[in-house]
């Protein structure tokens, strides 16, 4: 939606600034492709007529609730029209029948108390202020008058809010098909409860983000025939393993380490642990706290919230048993065995580490020594152990590490769900979708590209199922943002072929690149 060359002078235009991203200004002289614009900063800007985009001059100064409303739909007409309502505290703008929230980093209690609950019951989308009430509401409706399960996807970057506008559309789901149980707690509550166990093994400080999920999330809830909850489930996918081993400044590794290390006494000396900074898996980078965290109460209320969710207290004995191994699993360095090719736990400390590790996964210590330091491979005649070099025994200790926290989430997210109970008569279902969060660094790690090409891939997904002009522009705007990791998993699909994306999308990918 640029100018053309026609563009007349007296026009009001939006130009690209390196401070502000976009100011807006009148034409003052159109010559040919370049146009001269005077800013209302007062400063004057000569732009080529292609990066100069039209300005509604009569569009409302507070901004419009649905963006559909706007006269042009373009990037500085977006982001302009978004800025005029987050000034106001309106963070929640349509666009449609979607949803665009802008994080407010502030607590807003008012806009989600149950009174706001009860206002948002039964209305049109669009009757009332935008907000993710009104989009539960919505297919909350249509299951019930349609007869058809519905799902809501919360896409966005990291640290945009999708973990918190999920609970939101959880809690008003919640509200309208929750019902008052027999005894115990309710599926609802036991979800919403979840949330604590499940950030506290699932999530860490980022850059962006001081609670980032590094798990994608799909909760399904399901509904009886007179749509009243009658059971959930929580579908987890593609947790960041790779974060358990290695961490770059000022991140950290998942919380749950670090509430593991602060925990009382009696528990430090039972795990044998102590201060974070002596452990390798957490001192690759100098941030131990969060601003306003007390890890020590963490501690204590992710142990009561795996009280809620039906988690025994031998079980999570031995869920922290396990969370302390791999600590001490990271602490295992190791030699070169002379004469020999192959290595062994370097020092005392080391065989420590080995010891405490091998009793706290209450396994042989001499057997996990072996699983680090050889390599057994099994053919068709034989099975031959290689003795690994002191780097293999490495790479080795840090899979094992990697595995073991992997599955150990994947056993309290199977334990949440044998503890929520799922219906399997159940009639529909709502599922919230919470996916990954894009992210693009300077140096990007193949995780970080695999990631965000599972993500791309889900949205290229949902804009096949909701093309709306508008959504596809925003999309676009995303992959003009994600270009640079999207041309290296573009190379990356051409070294390997068979990863696993459907063909329309790898074409979409390829037009995203190369277009
Ligand atoms: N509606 C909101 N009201 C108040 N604070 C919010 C809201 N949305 C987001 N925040 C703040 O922003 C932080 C980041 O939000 P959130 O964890 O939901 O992001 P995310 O998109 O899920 O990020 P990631 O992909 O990294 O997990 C929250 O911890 C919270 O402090």
């Amino acid at each position: 939606m640029t100018f053309s060359a026609s563009t007349a002078v007296g026009s009001h235009v939006w130009v690209e600034d390196p401070e502000v991203a976009w100011i807006d200004g009148e034409v003052v002289e159109v010559n040919g492709e370049e146009i001269k614009v005077l800013c209302t900063s007062g400063k004057a800007i000569v732009a080529n007529a292609a990066n100069v985009y039209p300005k509604d001059p009569d569009a409302p100064p507070c901004g419009v609730d649905d963006m559909t409303k706007l006269a042009y739909l373009h990037e500085p007409g977006v982001l302009h029209n978004l800025r005029c309502r987050y000034d106001m505290n309106e963070i929640y703008t349509y666009t449609g029948n979607i949803l665009i929230a802008v994080n407010p980093f502030q607590r807003l209690p008012h806009l989600y108390s149950n009174h706001m609950m009860e206002q948002y019951k039964g209305m049109t989308l669009g009757e009332l202020s935008p907000h993710p009430f009104a989009i539960a509401d919505s297919a909350y409706r249509q299951m019930i008058n349609e007869g058809i399960s519905q799902a809501i996807l919360v896409s966005g970057e990291s640290g945009a809010g999708k973990t918190e506008s999920t609970k939101m559309l959880m809690q008003y789901l919640a509200y309208m098909g929750g019902r008052v149980a027999a005894e115990g707690r309710t599926v609802e509550q036991q979800v919403l409860e979840s949330n604590p166990v499940l950030e506290a093994f699932g999530n860490a400080k980022t850059v962006r983000n001081n609670n980032s999920s590094r798990f994608g999330k799909f909760v399904e809830i399901q509904f009886n025939n007179r749509g009243r909850i009658s059971g959930a489930a929580i579908r987890t996918y593609l947790l960041e393993r790779s974060r358990v081993c290695q961490i770059s400044d000022p991140e950290r590794n998942y919380h749950c380490f670090y509430m593991l290390c602060a925990a009382p006494e009696e528990d430090i000396q039972k795990y044998k642990l102590g201060n974070p900074r002596t452990f390798r898996y957490l001192n690759q980078s100098n941030c131990y706290e969060l601003d306003g965290v007390d890890d020590s109460k963490e501690y204590l209320s992710t142990r009561r919230a795996m009280d809620v969710v039906g988690i025994s207290s031998d079980e999570q004995d031995a869920i922290f048993r396990v969370v302390a191994a791999v600590l001490h699993l990271g602490n295992i360095e190791f030699k070169k065995v002379s004469e020999s090719d192959g290595s062994e736990p370097k020092d005392d400390q080391s065989r420590f580490h080995l010891k405490t590790a091998a009793d706290l996964l209450m396994c042989n210590e001499k057997s996990l020594e072996d699983s680090l330091c050889k390599r057994v491979m099994v053919t068709r005649d034989e099975t031959i152990t290689k003795s690994l070099d002191p780097d293999a025994a490495t790479t080795s200790r840090d899979a094992l590490a990697k595995i073991v926290y992997s599955r150990l989430f994947d056993w309290l997210v199977n334990k949440i769900n044998r503890s929520i109970g799922q219906d399997p008569d159940s009639k529909f279902l709502i599922g919230v979708l919470d996916i990954y969060g894009f992210e693009s660094f300077k140096t990007n790690r193949c995780l970080t590209g695999m990631l965000n090409l599972h993500h791309l891939q889900r949205l290229i997904s949902f804009r096949m199922l909701a093309p709306s002009s508008t959504y596809l522009y925003k999309q676009k705007n995303i992959f003009k943002a994600a270009l640079n990791t999207l041309h290296i998993l573009y190379e990356l699909l051409l070294l390997f072929p068979t990863l696993p994306l459907k063909p329309e999308h790898k074409g979409y990918m390829f037009r995203a690149c190369y277009k």
